[in-house]
């Protein structure tokens, strides 16, 4: 072999033993949309007006392939060794040196013990509630600013906290501090490792300080568990016995709880210790906090924006709950909130949670190649925008819909008079998913936590309608720039998530009853 054929041979293979070893996806053929690096949403909604129906690439050091939305539909059913949501989540978190990604048996306790135990847990939710509203808002005889991204983040703490771990845990000061302060520790840790060089992370990551932060995190709630573990199992253990019914039935409520039921989805053979329970309860916050917290906060500030709808809402919660034996809310009364339902979903649709869902990385050894004839490679990471978020995308190219208003206006009642329509009483629902309803994924990986969070949002605000009024003020100053001239409290985008201004004020007034 002459030396130009040598060398041509060494450099294949060291590029692709470099490639191997910076686990580097091989390039995808697709146009590549512009990047504004200070404005990444006007850069997405302009990319999705361009390129319409077509494949792109848009992002900066990690690029992503969003696909248009109804391609997805082939692609949702395939197994993990094809496409893979939990493998993407773990490469996403940087779950080697952060702990996250997926967890199995949080995910088997979510899909299973929670989704039948809907009209227990929803007992002690609106126990709950009620108590962390009068310990967070309590009473506000005048209109009363409140930061109430701060306040319902400890709403949602304790209430989520009583699902996971139950009392008295939940309500612990330093688990509380723990549980509304990990999501956002553990983001910037994620960022961290980011910024090191890829053949660098494994001698300098794990020295991080936001790693050792995130361990810490670890060991703390593997501290604060330990002392109920044992009990846990042992409850656990006799749950898996028939015959030991009654003893299921004679455990306190707060033994119904997640972190309990997790036990019962290790694989076979592996022992559940406190540290690996604090791993799956701490998944459950990184699951459950922030995003509840993001959804609570976008359909306050549209209660506050939107005065008109309270009463309406109202009624129906009063109409539903007079039905009810002591008034509170069960399985079977949940769904008939069809305005209340309607409002949550259309806030969320107006406010996504980010700007890809639906992120999988192909594992398919030779990629996948679609109907349309795109060729994904193997390694890369793919997603789909929100479809019906604004009008960007023509309606040519959605799926046919009864006329509704225009996709750029919040219109609370957009849902449930969708369901008005002959053949679509049962779609629409806040917890429906479809390749154009994604805020909660779809398919095979959907969130499996979306029919308890639907719950736990609505019993929220239905306890805040009921005990407050809710605006921007006596004035209408709220946020706004002078008096009857309030806005919106702004929305944050950070790369492809979004956020609601976590500053900003609604006021609460004690309802005259
Ligand atoms: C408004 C609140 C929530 C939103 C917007 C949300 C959204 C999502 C999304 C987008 C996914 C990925 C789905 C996919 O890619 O197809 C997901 C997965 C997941 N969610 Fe949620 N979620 C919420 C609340 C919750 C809650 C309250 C829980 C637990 C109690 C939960 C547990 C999970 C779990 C365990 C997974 C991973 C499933 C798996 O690996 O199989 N989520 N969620």
């Amino acid at each position: 072999m002459s030396t130009p054929t040598i060398t041509t041979v060494v450099f294949i293979l060291i590029s692709f033993g470099i490639r191997w070893y910076l686990n580097i996806p091989p390039k995808a053929k697709f146009p590549q949309a512009e990047l504004d690096v200070g404005n990444w949403h006007d850069s997405l909604m302009k990319a999705k007006a361009k390129f319409q129906n077509k494949t792109f690439i848009f992002g900066g050091n990690d690029p992503r392939i969003i696909l248009p939305n109804y391609l997805f539909e082939e692609l949702k059913d395939l197994p993990d060794d094809q496409l893979s949501s939990r493998q993407s989540a773990h490469k996403v978190l940087n779950g080697k040196y952060t702990g996250l990604g997926s967890n199995p048996p949080l995910a088997g306790a979510v899909m299973k013990e929670l989704f039948n135990n809907v009209d227990g847990t929803l007992t002690l939710l609106q126990d709950e509630i009620h108590y962390a509203v009068e310990e967070g808002i309590g009473s506000c005889p005048d209109w009363t600013p409140v930061v109430i991204w701060k306040k319902l983040l400890r709403i949602v703490a304790l209430s989520s906290g009583r699902i996971l771990v139950g009392r008295p845990l939940c309500r612990d000061e330093e688990w509380i501090n723990m549980v509304t302060n990990y999501t956002a520790d553990v983001i910037s840790a994620c960022q961290d490792v980011l910024s090191v060089p890829r053949f660098l992370r494994p001698l300098i990551v794990p020295f991080l300080k936001s790693i050792r932060n995130a361990k810490n995190y670890r060991l703390q709630v593997a501290k604060k568990l330990r002392p109920q573990l044992k009990d846990m199992v042992d409850a656990h253990k006799r749950m898996q016995h028939d015959d030991d019914k009654s003893y299921f039935e004679s455990l306190p409520d707060d033994f119904h709880n997640l972190a309990v039921w997790s036990l019962g989805h290790y694989p076979p053979g592996e022992v559940p210790t406190t540290e690996s329970v604090a791993i799956t309860v701490l998944s459950g916050i990184f699951a459950a906090t922030h995003t509840m917290n993001v959804t609570l906060t976008n359909i306050l500030f549209d209660l506050a924006a939107h005065p008109e709808c309270a009463d309406i809402l109202r009624d129906e919660i009063e109409r539903i709950s007079a039905e009810e034996p002591n008034g509170k809310f069960r399985k079977k009364s949940m769904p008939k909130l069809k305005k209340l339902d309607s409002f949550i979903k259309e806030s969320q649709r107006v406010n996504p949670i980010g700007s890809a869902v639906l992120l999988r990385l192909v594992t398919a050894p030779k990629g996948i190649t679609l109907s349309n004839g795109d060729y994904l490679p193997y390694g890369t990471t793919i997603c789909v925008p929100p479809a019906r978020h604004t009008s960007a995308i023509d309606p040519k190219h959605l799926s046919p819909m009864p006329p509704q208003p225009s996709l750029d206006e919040f219109h609370p009642w957009r849902f449930s008079d969708l369901r008005q329509h002959k053949g679509q009483e049962n779609k629409h629902h806040f917890v429906t998913t479809s390749t154009e309803s994604t805020i909660f994924g779809h398919g095979r990986w959907a969130c499996p936590g979306r029919f308890f969070a639907a719950n736990e949002i609505k019993s929220i605000v239905i306890e805040l309608l009921r005990r407050y009024d809710i605006g921007v003020g006596p004035a209408g100053q709220g946020e706004g720039e002078g008096e009857g001239k309030w806005k919106r409290p702004v929305t944050f985008n950070v790369e492809m998530g979004y956020v609601p201004d976590p500053t900003a004020s609604i006021y609460f007034k004690d309802r005259d009853l």
